[in-house]
């Protein structure tokens, strides 16, 4: 019988891309998704508002000028509450997304980049085919939300 080979952290380390997200919290503690459109990577895969951080920008700076893009609202960096990160390999490279939760924005979300918006109960994101590196906040949201329920 072979011995178990040592646990070992050998795998190759891919270029980092940084990526920000927002999980965006209305009034009735609902959740903001929004599904990728036809013509990127990915159409029809449900994900987090948010995208890949500039050469010198801060990740705080990020979202919040990609929620303006993307979902026409102003936010203001210290409403940016920092919530958990994912890390993991994408292949190609590996993901590193910070992810914030956000509960006061001006104005009212809307699709500005053709992506479908919807406003969910925490306990419907398991229904929804999000990006896979996604999934690990399902349970984390959902734990979340549970401290808050009566
Ligand atoms: N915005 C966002 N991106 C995510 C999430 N989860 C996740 O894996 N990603 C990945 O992070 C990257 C975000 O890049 P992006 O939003 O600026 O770019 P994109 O995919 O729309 O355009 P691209 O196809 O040119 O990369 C994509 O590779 C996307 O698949 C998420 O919840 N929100």
């Amino acid at each position: 019988m072979s011995p178990t080979p040592p646990r070992t952290n050998q795998a190759r380390t891919r270029r980092i891309l940084l990526v920000v997200a927002a999980v965006l919290i209305d009034r009735e503690g609902q959740i903001l998704v929004a599904q990728r459109p036809e013509g990127k990577s990915y159409a029809g895969w449900w994900e987090f508002p948010g995208g890949k951080v500039e050469r010198d920008e801060s990740p705080e700076r990020a979202l919040v000028r990609e929620l303006g893009e993307e979902l026409g609202i102003e936010a203001l960096e210290e409403d940016l509450e920092p919530f958990t990160f994912i890390s993991t390999d994408c292949g190609s490279f590996h993901l590193l997304m910070p992810v914030y939760l956000l509960q006061h924005w001006e104005g009212t979300p809307t699709s500005r980049e053709n992506q479908t918006l919807a406003w969910i109960r925490p306990e419907a994101l398991g229904g929804l085919q999000l990006l896979k590196p996604d999934l690990p906040l399902v349970p984390r949201l959902e734990a979340y939300f549970q401290r808050f329920s009566p």
